[in-house]
């Protein structure tokens, strides 16, 4: 049985509905931010927090747990500079308590949802896993932490686990049953989805004067589904022994602007956005583009669906939404 830590959230829910085709699934999550809705049926589902040991006792000791793969997790960066207590406290201190849990129950296979956050500002074209990570916010600097411990269990207590650095997650599920739903929402594409559905005035460009050809910003966006399959392989790889304990980032190998996100909106919808130009946002790097090329050669994993693909699958998911 595979425990996913967060699955009632957006990535861990679609992960979760693929997983449950090729293994029991247990998913334990506090719906802070997840949505009950959203477990596949077919999994087992307990609603509690990784902050609390007891829970974690019940959950280790009653189910044959072989691996975790933990989503959990607070992720506004900005929140994170206002309020680093409440993310040190719950992406490294809860987790620290979900690791420890796992070496008293003799679980030692871990898979851990990172962040290009890592990275910070890094001034590369595309960025490989040797760029130094230097996080400029709480956010990431969390995630960098639980990184390093996680390196020092395995060296101390032959603890296997892969690292997975989403860059900028967008998409549905193919049944169009799961999609993106962050309450609030931050992220670029539901909210230009949102606009172009006539739930909001207008779509805010942040930052015209980025050293990029159109001034705006660019991202590499990966759809969830390939984030669920490259979880799959990477859970393939740590209960088959293939592979020793990585890091990997995940993305598309392709950088988008907000501007050209904006109009791939547009083409997949047959909708014209009304466009805000605004000041920078604080903290957002100008370009974080990804080379998933040690994924590929390691695991085999590769991502499988464009920019366009994305938006397409978002919106089949936004029209059937009842705000
Ligand atoms: N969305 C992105 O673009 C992106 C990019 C990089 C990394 N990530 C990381 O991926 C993971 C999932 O992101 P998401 O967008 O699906 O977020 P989400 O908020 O939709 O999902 C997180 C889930 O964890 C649950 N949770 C939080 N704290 C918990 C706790 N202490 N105990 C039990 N459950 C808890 C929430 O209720 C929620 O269901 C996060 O770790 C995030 O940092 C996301
Ligand atoms: O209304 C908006 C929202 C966003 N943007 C811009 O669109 C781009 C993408 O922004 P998102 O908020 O969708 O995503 P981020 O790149 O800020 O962050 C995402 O990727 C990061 C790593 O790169 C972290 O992991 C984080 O958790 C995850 O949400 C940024 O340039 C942002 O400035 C706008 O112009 N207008």
């Amino acid at each position: 049985m595979i425990l996913v830590v967060g699955g009632a959230g957006y990535i861990g829910s679609h992960l979760v509905k693929d997983l449950v085709m090729e293994e029991d699934v247990l998913v334990l999550d506090n719906l802070i931010t997840g949505h009950r809705e959203a477990i596949d049926q077919k999994a087992l589902f307990i609603h509690g927090d990784i902050g609390d040991p007891f829970v974690l006792k019940t959950v280790f000791k009653n189910y044959p747990i072989k691996s975790v793969m933990h989503f959990a997790a607070y992720s506004l960066v900005g929140e994170s500079v206002l309020d680093p207590q409440k993310y040190y406290e719950n992406n490294v201190g809860s987790t620290l308590n979900l690791l420890n849990a796992m070496l008293k129950h003799n679980v030692k296979n871990f898979i851990f949802s990172s962040t290009a956050a890592t990275y910070g500002i890094p001034n590369v074209e595309l960025i490989d896993e040797t760029i130094p990570a230097n996080p400029i916010n709480p956010y990431g600097k969390s995630k960098l932490m639980i990184e390093e411990i996680l390196a020092d269990y395995a060296s101390a207590y032959e603890m296997k686990y892969t690292i997975l650095r989403y860059f900028n997650a967008a998409g549905a599920h193919e049944s169009g049953e799961i999609g993106e739903k962050h309450v609030p929402e931050t992220h670029l594409i539901p909210l230009i989805l949102q606009h172009l559905a006539g739930l909001r005035k207008n779509i805010s460009v942040f930052g015209t004067d980025y050293d990029t050809p159109d001034g705006t910003c660019i991202r590499d966006y990966i759809h969830v589904t390939d984030l669920a399959k490259a979880h799959i392989s990477a859970l393939h790889s740590l209960l088959n022994g293939w592979n020793k304990s990585a890091v990997y980032n995940l993305g598309n190998g392709q950088g988008f602007s907000v501007k050209e996100v904006i109009e791939t909106c547009e083409q997949v919808t047959g909708l014209k956005a009304d466009v805000v130009y605004c000041e920078r946002r604080a903290g957002d790097p100008g370009r974080l583009v990804a080379s998933a090329e040690k994924i590929k050669r390691e695991l085999g994993w590769e991502a499988e669906r464009n920019l366009e693909q994305i938006i397409q699958s978002a919106w089949k998911w936004h029209r059937n939404q009842k705000y």
